[in-house]
């Protein structure tokens, strides 16, 4: 039996099934601004490896609830875990500086991870590791008020869980990553648009989130062992040479290509049908 997860506890994350195949994960923490403390981290962890193991999720749509995307770092919790406790051992502090910042890291990194492509709604203040938290997802849209800010710098802190590792791949232009991060300079949706940083602007919300579900059930209508692969691919040559790569693609496609989906997709073409395509397994199974 199949593993269907179940995201009902999440304290900070609203998740529903929104379309055949298709989840929609909402940061929903309003009246905080969806501020990042560590319930919210551990949640966001949790939530994308249980997205990784759920054999019917194809695509997701990530959005924040309240009026904006996201408010960064919570100031509250970074205080009580940088502030110095004098009477503790100053590699003990260290490590544990070390294993916060390696959870935050992981929790971002999940994103990346999950297999299934993942659709970033953006509107109003996008800030910290708000920014950095949807430079781990594939595809970003934005409304036309929203804004960007690698506000680390003006809290005093060169951040490590992923914005100045990401961002660069994604926009390109290091001159403009080095000045953003460097100044903490809000950068407005009309920007991000002309750097590449999302990839559609919307005048309203809810045109952003109409068009974000209508991309993921696309989305989820194709082979989940097509859109599998282009998202490891993808990910693999951002880290790696041209030639590394098409080794690594053509290993992979050894054993892809030889499934059922290739089959059904140009059947389907052929006869002008829907295609339907078998779930991926998850790697756990129900103890049921
Ligand atoms: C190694 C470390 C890894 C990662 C590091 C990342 C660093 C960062 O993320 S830097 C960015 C940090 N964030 C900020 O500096 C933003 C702070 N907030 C604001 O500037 C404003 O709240 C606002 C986002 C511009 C929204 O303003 P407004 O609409 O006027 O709402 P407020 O009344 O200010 O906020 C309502 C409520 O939310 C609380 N809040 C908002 N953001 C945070 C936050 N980041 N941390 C903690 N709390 C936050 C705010 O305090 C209010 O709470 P009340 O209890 O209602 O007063």
């Amino acid at each position: 039996m199949s593993f269907a997860p179940s995201f009902e506890h999440l304290q900070r994350l609203r998740v529903l099934p929104v379309a055949p195949h298709v989840l929609h994960v909402e940061l929903h923490r309003p009246e905080k601004m969806n501020a990042l403390d560590l319930v919210f981290w551990e949640e966001i962890k949790l939530c994308f490896e249980m997205i990784k193991q759920d054999v019917d999720t194809r695509a997701v749509l990530l959005s924040g609830a309240g009026h904006l995307f996201c408010s960064g770092l919570d100031l509250k919790t970074a205080l009580s875990i940088f502030s110095s406790d004098a009477a503790q051992d100053v590699a003990r502090r260290a490590l544990k500086i070390r294993n916060f910042g390696k959870m935050w890291q992981d929790a971002f990194t999940s994103i990346e991870m999950c297999g299934k492509p993942v659709i970033a709604c953006l509107h109003g203040a996008v800030l910290g590791a708000g920014l950095e938290l949807v430079a781990a997802c594939d595809i970003r849209f934005c409304t036309s008020d929203a804004s960007f800010k690698l506000a680390e710098v003006d809290i005093g802190l060169a951040s490590d869980v992923g914005g100045l590792q990401r961002l660069p791949k994604i926009i390109g232009n290091q001159s403009l990553v080095r000045e953003l991060a460097l100044s903490g300079r809000q950068m407005l949706g009309s920007e991000a648009f002309q750097h590449g940083l999302v990839s559609r602007i919307f005048d309203t919300k809810e045109a952003m989130m109409s068009e974000g579900l209508a991309l993921c059930q696309s989305i989820a209508s194709k082979s989940p062992i097509a859109t599998l692969g282009i998202k490891e691919f993808l990910n693999y040559t951002r880290d790696n040479s041209v030639k590394d790569s098409l080794e690594y693609a053509i290993t992979w496609n050894m054993s892809m290509l030889q499934g059922s989906d290739l089959a059904i997709a140009t059947a389907s073409m052929v006869q002008k049908s829907l295609p339907e395509y078998e779930n991926l397994p998850g790697a756990k199974q129900s103890k049921l």
